[in-house]
């Protein structure tokens, strides 16, 4: 077994995918993300990143996914998933950076060789990966140069072919896990299905048929992975799929998918003849890890359930089948939002059990929930799970339930934690969550809606020319710089009646956001504009290109 880095053989490699000189890449929150056609020299380079990750884990497998989400169709991206199928530890991310941004083969060599020194990787030691794509046209050949890193290394690499990227985190836990008491479940896709499947079944057994569930799939992968779960369900959840265009150009995302309905708040267009009053409807995103409800009211009006409705329709669901269950006592639920999170979500959530606040970024929330019993998290974009402690895992297998009660809601917690993918958000798994609860709770969209009645609100982007010199605290609810300016925010919110508006700088674009929400539309817009034209000044913004809608 060689105990060197194959320096020959990735030079040679290496010298296939030289990175461009101009760009300067990131390994952001949601890994690497820009246009498709830069990413070769990055999609080589985490090829061998991803092996050595596995080798400095004792060749534990290592996930890779290249997906750029809700993106348009040009975009493209990478992200590392760490064995027990979670995000990769944030202090690999800066070495992905630096490795991306080597500008030549010696460079990057040399790179490698002080990661090897600092991170004290056993170069002995197997390295093990599996990976996956999307369905971007960008993927094929990322894929190959991906595989061209693994070669290069000598990575054992399995390819999970074109699926989500929740599958993908499936996959990596139940690898990982496989022959051990805690097996997560087959490493198939089969075995994803079924474990989802068997585990709704448990769950709405003995429950009255429901109406047909409208899937929008985004044109993206979710559209095959849906049409595999509607084939497993059969009638247990009837299932319509729309925008299912995989191959069709430029439709990945295009005025539809989960972040289409959650951004502008509208039904995708392709659905205006489809959607019937009344009738249950979802979108998933591009890669199938974010999940937005919506129906038509009798009116033909929109209404849109999003992340913050379906944590508090699970979270109220799982408090009371533990009450039932009789184990208040040992199992505490308790849920994690950022402050995008509607007040009024907010307000319903804290008046049933603990709220906790934690910064924008799926990883901020899943780790705030690991502290949990049971640890609810949703971002209002969609994108949550929901976590069950290994001690709680434990109390639910030996609980002794003393009435039929008690061990009818002890089965159903524990169907819960097999259908829902406890590795990361997943809207295919989520969803089946949703269909469950409605289906015990008899609710239709309506009934769901009128849980809370959203604080209106408003998202706006203000173009600066340094987006870092904004700081926040406070989980990202307070600005401490540029000084001064939130006290001026807070004049602005305190004229409005249920106001609230808070500014940071974005992570994933080069903006800062403004989110604002009151009692009010017309007054949640104006504190938006005002609070975006504050930000637009005191960032020194040229007073010629003011946007106009700015107050
Ligand atoms: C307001 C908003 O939706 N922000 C998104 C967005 O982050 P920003 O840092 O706001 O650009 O992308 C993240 C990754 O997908 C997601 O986790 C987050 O919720
Ligand atoms: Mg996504």
């Amino acid at each position: 077994m060689s105990s060197s880095l194959p320096v020959d053989a990735i030079k040679v490699a290496s010298d296939k995918h030289p990175k461009p000189s101009d760009v300067r890449y990131q390994y952001g929150t949601a890994g690497f993300r820009t246009l498709g056609k830069l990413l070769d020299s990055v999609l080589f380079r985490v090829g061998i990143l991803a092996a050595l990750r596995s080798k400095r884990l004792d060749g534990k497998t290592i996930g890779v996914m290249v997906t750029a989400s809700h993106n348009p169709e040009p975009d493209n991206g990478v992200k590392l998933v760490d064995p027990r199928g979670e995000m990769l530890e944030a202090s690999w991310e800066a070495h992905a950076t630096t490795l991306s941004n080597a500008s030549t083969t010696d460079a990057f060599i040399e790179a490698l060789e002080t990661l090897v020194q600092t991170a004290k990787i056993d170069l002995s030691k197997p390295a093990r990966v599996v990976y996956a794509r999307d369905t971007r046209p960008s993927g094929p050949s990322l894929v190959n140069a991906l595989e061209d890193g693994f070669k290069a290394i000598g990575a054992e690499a399995r390819d999970a072919g074109v699926t989500t990227t929740p599958i993908l985190h499936y996959f990596v836990r139940a690898i990982n896990t496989k022959g051990t008491p805690y097996s997560y479940g087959e490493d198939s896709e089969e075995g994803y299905f079924t474990k989802l499947g068997q585990a709704l079944k448990k769950l709405v057994a003995g429950r009255p048929p429901v109406s047909p569930l409208l899937i929008d799939c985004a044109n993206g992968v979710g559209a095959i992975a849906a049409k595999t779960l509607a084939a497993h369900l059969g009638d247990t959840l009837p299932i319509v799929l729309e925008n299912t265009a995989i191959t069709t150009e430029g439709a990945l995302n295009n005025a539809c998918g989960a972040d289409f309905v959650k951004t502008s708040q509208k039904l995708p267009p392709s659905l205006s003849n489809v959607l019937k009053p009344g009738q249950r409807a979802c979108s998933l995103d591009g890669d199938a890890d974010r999940l937005i409800y919506f129906y038509l009211d009798e009116r033909g009006s929109f209404h849109m359930l999003d992340g913050d409705k379906i944590a508090g329709l699970v979270a109220a669901f799982i408090v009371e089948q533990v009450k039932i269950a009789g184990l208040e006592e040992q199992v505490k639920v308790g849920v994690v939002q950022t402050a995008y999170a509607n007040g009024a979500s907010t307000k319903y959530l804290q008046e049933r059990l603990p709220v906790k606040c934690v910064p924008t970024g799926v990883k901020h929330l899943h780790h705030a929930a690991e502290r949990y019993d049971v640890g609810v998290y949703f971002e209002a974009n969609g994108h949550g799970t929901v976590l069950f402690s290994d001690d709680t895992q434990a109390t639910l297998r030996d609980y002794q339930p003393s009435t039929p009660a008690q061990s009818r809601a002890l089965e159903n917690l524990v169907s819960l934690t097999e259908l829902i993918n406890q590795t990361v958000g997943d809207a295919l798994s989520d969803m089946l969550l949703v269909e469950t609860v409605l289906s015990h709770k008899s609710y239709t969209g309506v009934e769901w809606d009128s849980l809370y009645v959203d604080l209106p609100n408003r998202l706006v982007k203000v173009v600066v020319s340094d987006r870092n010199s904004f700081k926040t605290e406070d989980a990202e609810r307070r600005l401490v710089s540029p000084p001064g300016l939130q006290s001026k925010i807070d004049g602005l919110v305190n004229r409005y009646q249920g106001g609230r508006s808070f500014v940071r700088p974005s992570g994933t674009e080069d903006v800062v956001r403004v989110y604002a929400e009151a009692n009010i539309r017309t007054q949640a817009d104006e504190l938006a504009f005002r609070v975006a034209g504050l930000v637009y000044d005191e960032a020194g913004g040229d007073p010629a290109s003011r946007p106009k809608e700015f107050l």
